[in-house]
């Protein structure tokens, strides 16, 4: 057993927790030099730690910042970004104790949500957190890929510098907006490590732009990693998409149209997009874009569910009565009503009962309640509330997020 305390972190302890975390990630400790390029990006604020003594051994960072929910409304979310037990004092209850610290103080400050990217997709649900957006790799052919003739052409793209990039990136994502339930805000703190390890000096990307009528309106970041080797001389790169936001299907095509244009690659690779993109429907041929893996991207729990549920919209059907149990935040353990008209706590029996994690992968819209339902995560009461439930929780657009934290 490993005695330890866990407390908000101080800004002395920034750095030994910052290499705590990329120790426990498997990436080397950082430089002076980087830290003095990043070090803004890992306040103090919302960070704890769990201590041997003076000694971290777990840190569980969060930042705050907006998510779009169905419905289009943007509402304050805790995006945990950084979460690492030191592989000494792993399997003794450090993370556990790190998470009712960090959910018990985001409860307290009013913040409906919680998110995160998990590293492995067995850790996160006992807190509460549940699948909510999953994300498709897909991989493009070239030479052979060729776009339908009837998919937009228009605007212009052009590649920035890394300065350029640097400076106007944040604001084009911003102007960019958060259009599909699952979009994330992106802080000031959050560009300088982005940049750092993608388009400032130690990064190797491109930065390029869409602009249309009405001036900037997408971005595309991506590397391109050679293959050509002495059995394959005539292998092209494998040009792979890091980042790539529109703000509409216009932008989208312009910048797919680019990245399918760019000589000597031989595949375009893009992760992590969403899984309703319709790149192979802009294809003549449509395996030439092959899906190559749909996992799991954004996880999400409803830290105060009434808010939570309260926050987005629902379809027009008859509502449903949802029983919630949640372990980790017991006040949300109850009866609720969902329906066209919001949703609120009742003391109306329930027609269906579920966990709050399931409630997680409801909430986006990306699972079915027939889904979660057959998959026995949601317990029927009603059967005629499943149908119900579809209707009332699914999104025109599939949820996405969009960004790494
Ligand atoms: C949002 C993000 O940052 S994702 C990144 C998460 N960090 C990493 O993956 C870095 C490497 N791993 C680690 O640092 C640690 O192993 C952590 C943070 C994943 C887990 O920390 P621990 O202190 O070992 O977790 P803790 O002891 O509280 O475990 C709680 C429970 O989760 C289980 N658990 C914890 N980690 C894992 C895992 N990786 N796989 C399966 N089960 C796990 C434990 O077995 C335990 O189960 P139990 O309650 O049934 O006994």
């Amino acid at each position: 057993m490993t005695d330890f305390d866990v407390r908000l972190i101080t800004d002395e302890e920034r750095r030994s927790t910052f290499d705590l975390l990329g120790r426990a990630l498997h990436s080397n400790r950082v430089s002076d030099e980087t830290w003095a390029r990043v070090g803004d990006s890992w306040p103090a604020a919302h960070k704890f730690g769990a201590f041997d003594g003076d000694a971290p051994i777990g840190v569980a960072s969060s930042f705050d910042t907006e998510i779009a929910v169905p419905g289009g409304a943007v509402v304050g979310v805790a995006a945990v970004d950084g979460v690492g037990v030191r592989a000494d004092r792993t399997r003794r209850g450090v993370l556990t104790a790190l998470m009712a610290a960090q959910l018990a103080d985001v409860a307290a400050r009013g913040v409906a949500l919680a998110v995160l990217h998990a590293s492995e997709p067995t850790i996160y649900g006992r807190f509460g957190y549940g699948s909510a957006a999953l994300g498709k790799t897909v991989r493009v052919a070239r030479p052979a890929a060729r776009l339908h003739e009837r998919v937009p052409a228009s605007g212009d793209v052009r590649m920035l510098t890394p300065d350029e990039a640097v400076k106007e990136i944040p604001g084009l994502y911003r102007r960019i907006g958060l259009h599909r339930p699952g979009m994330l805000g992106r802080p000031d703190l959050w560009w300088p490590i982005a940049h750092d390890r993608h388009v400032g000096p130690a990064g190797s990307h491109v930065v390029a732009v869409h602009s249309g009528p009405d001036g900037d309106d997408g971005f595309v970041v991506y590397d391109t990693v050679e293959h050509r080797s002495l059995d394959a001389p005539d292998e092209g790169a494998v040009l792979k998409v890091r980042d790539l936001q529109a703000a509409g299907p216009v932008a989208r095509a312009a910048l797919w149209r680019f990245l399918l244009s760019v000589d000597l690659v031989s595949a375009v690779h893009a992760r992590h997009r969403p899984v309703d993109e319709p790149v192979a429907a802009m294809l003549t041929d449509h395996r030439h874009a092959r899906s190559l893996d749909v996992e799991d991207d954004l996880w999400l729990r409803p830290v105060d569910v009434a808010a939570a549920l309260g926050a987005r919209t629902y379809r027009t059907v008859g509502p449903v009565v949802l029983a919630v149990t949640d372990r980790t935040l017991p006040a949300n353990t109850g009866h609720y009503t969902v329906g066209p008209d919001g949703a609120a706590r009742t003391d109306t029996a329930a027609d269906l009962a579920l966990d709050v994690d399931t409630l997680g992968m409801l909430y986006l819209g990306q699972w079915s309640a027939t889904a979660l339902a057959q998959a026995g995560r949601i317990e029927v009461r009603d059967p005629a509330a499943v149908a119900r439930a579809d209707e009332l929780f699914t999104t025109v657009a599939a949820p996405w997020c969009g960004t790494l934290f």
